[in-house]
């Protein structure tokens, strides 16, 4: 089968949406970053080194969604989601790349092939939730604990490697367990676990543009009054 891949890189209830240059036919719609497999390598391979390649980052691939689109000359396109393990994304292939919210995925023009996938992903993002407070620990181990019995309590928890600016030592990832539980319940589990709790919002790398919404008169100096 002649695969295309593409990434849903989430972080923080948002997802990366990556605007095509090339060919013209494409250029200015957006997608998934991604390309194609090549022959001798598994679709996750493909996806790590095609995101390597384009945004220079590391992903790491959570699952895949089960849709399948084809798309012209042959090509099947499916999209992962990933997280982001290493790196902050820059631009190569493409000439913009934006952190979309699930109330955003709509508001940007996105190649034909990828709409089909865009309900799930606005799902997943909405059920990962708005970012809340954070139990932070240095053992996965622990973050995996707390996750489970967050679980198991009927609340949504995901671990996520944490990532603080500027450190490359690997012992200074800490995990993060990313929660809709009350702060309480997550403060008690922390208690227990060793671990403490991260109250701050995180920004996102990219904050969305605050744009007007209409036309701004600019004044310059020595206009007309
Ligand atoms: N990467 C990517 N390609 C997509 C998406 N949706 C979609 O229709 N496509 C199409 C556009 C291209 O025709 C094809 C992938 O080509 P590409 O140019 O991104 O992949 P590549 O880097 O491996 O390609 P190439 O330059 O080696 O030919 O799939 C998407 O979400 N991500």
């Amino acid at each position: 089968m002649a695969a295309v891949v593409g990434a849903a890189i989430v972080r923080d209830g948002r997802v990366l949406a990556a605007r095509r240059t090339e060919p013209p036919e494409l250029a200015g719609l957006w997608e998934f970053p991604g390309g194609k497999v090549e022959p001798g390598e598994s679709p996750e391979q493909a996806l790590v080194r095609e995101i390597r390649e384009e945004l220079g980052v590391t992903v790491r691939l959570d699952r895949w969604l089960d849709l399948e689109v084809d798309i012209a000359g042959g090509w099947v396109l499916t999209v992962g989601v990933a997280q982001i393990v290493e790196g902050t994304p820059t631009l190569s292939d493409h000439d913009e790349l934006r952190w979309l919210g699930p109330d955003e995925l709509g508001g940007v023009p996105w190649g034909a092939p990828d709409v089909p996938f865009l309900p799930e992903v606005a799902a997943l993002l909405r059920e990962a939730g708005p970012a809340g407070p954070r139990g932070i620990f240095f053992d996965e181990e622990d973050a995996r604990s707390v996750a489970a019995r967050l679980a198991a309590a009927g609340y949504s928890a995901r671990v996520e490697r944490e990532r603080l600016a500027g450190e490359d030592d690997d012992e200074a990832h800490p995990w993060a367990v990313l929660t809709d539980a009350p702060e309480l319940v997550l403060d008690l589990l922390v208690d227990e676990f060793d671990g403490w709790l991260d109250v701050e919002e995180p920004q996102p790398a990219h904050p969305p543009l605050d744009l007007p919404t209409q036309p701004r008169r600019i004044k310059r100096v020595g206009d007309a009054q």
